[in-house]
């Protein structure tokens, strides 16, 4: 592709912010509309406004996320609701101690990823009510690790939200969302 090709693009508006996704092929013969909200100022405060709002009435202490594209949602949505977060990562570093992990695949990347729960998050997690947040919920291969990770920490997951949730939308009915993507399949 040229420099002065378009990549087609997916318009939508989330929490009255207007961004088209471009898409890409995550595998043969199917393509999603990336949302990337890293360096999306604007975007991320207006969905952790919205997001908070919905989250409002529930009971929870944690906000649980994986990285690397929803730590900015994270972050935002821990100064709306003022909640603390706790990132799942993705690669062992000796800080994190006795690390507790659990493998993904998620529809992005293809292959499995781990993620890892810090010893020091362990601490923090044990005995609590948590709402798990991500940017989009695809296959919920990722949400499958986070929720198993949250078992082994003895969190209770009050609540899982998503900016965006993708592909079969009856399946994601209990996600706290702001919307929903289609995939496209040739
Ligand atoms: O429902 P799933 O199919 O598991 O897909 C959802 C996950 O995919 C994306 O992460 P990605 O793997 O792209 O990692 P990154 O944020 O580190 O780039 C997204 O941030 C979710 O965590
Ligand atoms: N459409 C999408 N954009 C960004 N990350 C994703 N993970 C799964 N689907 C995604």
């Amino acid at each position: 592709m040229s420099m002065t090709d378009k990549r087609p693009v997916y318009p939508i508006d989330i929490a009255g912010v207007h961004r088209d996704l471009p898409l890409f092929e995550v595998k043969p013969g199917l393509k999603i509309a990336i949302l990337n909200i890293l360096g999306d100022t604007e975007l991320v405060q207006a969905c952790a406004k919205e997001l908070a709002k919905k989250l409002a009435t529930l009971n929870y202490e944690i906000l649980v996320t994986a990285e690397t594209k929803s730590i900015p949602l994270a972050y935002s949505l821990s100064i709306e609701t003022g909640k603390p977060y706790v990132i799942l990562r993705k690669s062992y570093k000796p800080y994190m101690g006795k690390a507790l992990s659990a493998e993904t695949l998620s529809i992005t990347t293809g292959q499995p990823q781990t993620l890892y729960l810090d010893e020091k998050d362990l601490r923090l997690l044990d005995g609590k009510s948590v709402v798990i947040v991500d940017d989009v919920i695809s296959t919920g291969s990722t949400l499958q690790g986070m929720r198993l990770l949250m078992e082994k920490a003895n969190a209770n997951v009050a609540a899982e939200a998503a900016i965006l949730t993708e592909g079969e939308r009856a399946k994601w009915n209990q996600i706290v969302s702001l919307g929903h993507l289609p995939v496209f399949s040739d």
